[in-house]
């Protein structure tokens, strides 16, 4: 037994036709971890998240999910180890919101009462600050409140680890780092697609810089994010700077005045 909760090793993946879209990709997450998957749009970022929860399979390489192969879990077993709040849910748009958070169940049933499946409904809507709209349908919340109802879903799986595609999307820059930070706080391990560079220092304990379908830094945020590598790879410029009123660093992004 290692404590890893998530070990890729030389993954690839082409669709039927076409280019390698993931090529030698090796990547593992200790248990408790928070690993940001970063990089330029077309990078292969979802591509690599989907394999690691093994919503698609690899053309080549292994996932192990604490050190059990993922091509050997049922389907069901592996819901209930990992919930995926992915880039594009849209359900149907009737369904009030405790019913849809409620879905998060589904892989449990049979397993525990009814009547604690409603209590760890009722946490989730808490924990994610939604309980007001559990009667509302989902097609009336707005694109934060519908993400929040998204997550809710996942945590009512009781998964251990959690994926999260580009879950800031459709926040305001304070809800971000609201998420992120409530993210982060979870006893989780989590894997997240982000694109707002700003969350990444204060969120993740893991940083994987993803461009054209290899994995070319990874390491710890103020390791992988290096100035070198974030000029190279998103051609924006990176410092790191004392905070003006804290004592602490700021990490600024900036796009140099030239371009
Ligand atoms: N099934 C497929 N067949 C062909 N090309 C695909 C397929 N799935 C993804 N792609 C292509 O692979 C590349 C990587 O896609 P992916 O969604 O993983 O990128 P990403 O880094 O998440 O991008 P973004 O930041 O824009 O969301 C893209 O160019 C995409 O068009």
């Amino acid at each position: 037994m290692t404590n890893l909760a998530i070990a890729g090793d030389s993954l690839a993946y082409s669709p039927r036709s076409g280019r390698n879209l993931l090529e030698d990709v090796s990547i593992s997450v200790a248990d408790g971890e928070r690993l940001a998957i970063i990089g330029p749009n077309g990078a292969g970022k979802t591509t690599l998240l989907r394999l690691l929860a093994g919503l698609q399979g690899p053309t080549s390489g292994t996932v192990r999910l604490y050190d059990r192969d993922i091509r050997a879990m049922r389907p069901v077993d592996r819901a209930r180890l990992v919930a995926v709040v992915g880039q594009v849910d849209q359900p149907d748009h009737r369904i009030c919101v405790r019913d849809y958070v409620g879905l998060g169940r589904v892989p449990h049933h049979g397993q525990v009462k009814k009547t604690d499946d409603r209590a760890i409904v009722d946490a989730a809507l808490v924990r994610t600050g939604i309980e007001a709209f559990a009667g509302r349908e989902m097609g009336s919340l707005s694109g934060g409140e519908r993400q929040r109802a998204q997550i809710a879903r996942a945590l009512a799986q009781e998964p251990r680890i959690l994926f999260l595609d580009e879950p800031t999307n459709h926040l305001d820059p304070r809800a971000r780092s609201d998420l992120m930070r409530f993210v982060a706080g979870l006893d989780l391990t989590v894997v997240a697609v982000l694109h707002d560079l700003h969350v990444v220092p204060e969120f993740a304990t893991q940083v994987a810089v993803v461009d054209a379908g290899r994995i070319v830094a990874c390491g710890p945020p103020d390791q992988a994010l290096s100035r070198e590598t974030v000029q190279r790879v998103f051609g924006i410029d990176l410092f790191r700077l004392p905070h003006p009123v804290e004592n602490r660093q700021v990490t600024v992004f900036d796009i140099p005045s030239q371009l």
